[in-house]
């Protein structure tokens, strides 16, 4: 796994390296498989794809986690992706479901459209201040399934506590990963990511079988980085 490290211009690097790799797996494969994150991310990503002619026609697109609420809910990652990025075929979840249910069938979905190992071209990536990536928090009994592709969590330390979330086996099978971190609160949690070797916050966990990682930084979650 090589791991790059980007600090400063945050959304451009972010739109060049979506566009890049749309691109590229188009070309290679006819279609871009892409798991979103929600929080900071899709406004970020909405504003480096800003200068991009992209062809979503053939994007994949599927919730890299998501809070069970209604679809048009302020907490729903759906929601605030297609309010960034209308044109995106974002892939919802059910949330009339009970959590169980209800990543059982983002499971199915996935399958149907990416197979019984998905590997995504692109996960786009977040960093909480305590370091969960996804839906999956430190000491979670959920960073250890191996065997669930989109697992629930009913008790999520971040409201809301029903949500559901990929899993590091399809974490770790994608050919690429980007975090995008921005924000001093994070700068304690970036240090020991990129620094310890035996991090085990969870976006540390994420070391992709092969691929490549790339950490976009704005220069106050990089602060505390040694240069
Ligand atoms: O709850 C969540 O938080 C993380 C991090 O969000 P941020 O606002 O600190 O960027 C996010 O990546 C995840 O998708 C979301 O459900």
């Amino acid at each position: 796994m090589t791991v790059n490290i980007h600090i400063g211009s945050v959304p451009e690097r972010l739109g060049q390296a979506v566009y890049d790799a749309s691109q590229q797996a188009i070309r290679e494969r006819g279609q871009f498989s892409v798991a979103i994150s929600g929080g900071s991310l899709p406004k970020l990503l909405a504003a480096g794809l800003k200068s991009y002619d992209v062809d979503v026609g053939k994007w994949n697109v599927f919730l890299a986690d998501e809070r069970v609420v209604p679809l048009d809910h302020d907490d729903s990652n759906y929601r605030e992706i297609r309010f960034r990025i209308p044109s995106l075929p974002v892939i919802p979840i059910d949330p009339s479901l009970s959590s169980d249910e209800c990543a059982s069938e983002y499971t199915t979905k996935l399958v149907e459209k990416l197979g019984e190992s998905p590997k995504f071209d692109m996960l786009l990536l977040g960093l909480g201040p305590d370091g969960h990536t996804c839906s999956l928090f430190p000491g979670h009994s959920l960073l250890q399934e191996k065997t669930k592709l989109v697992a629930p969590i009913t008790d999520s330390p971040k409201p809301p506590p029903t949500r559901v979330t990929l899993t590091y086996p399809v974490l770790n099978a994608a050919r690429a990963a980007v975090f995008v971190v921005t924000g001093a609160s994070k700068a304690d949690v970036v240090l020991d990511i990129i620094e310890n070797e035996e991090s085990t916050f969870p976006g540390a966990l994420v070391k992709l079988s092969e691929g490549t990682v790339d950490w976009l930084f704005d220069e106050a979650a990089a602060s505390k980085l040694s240069k």
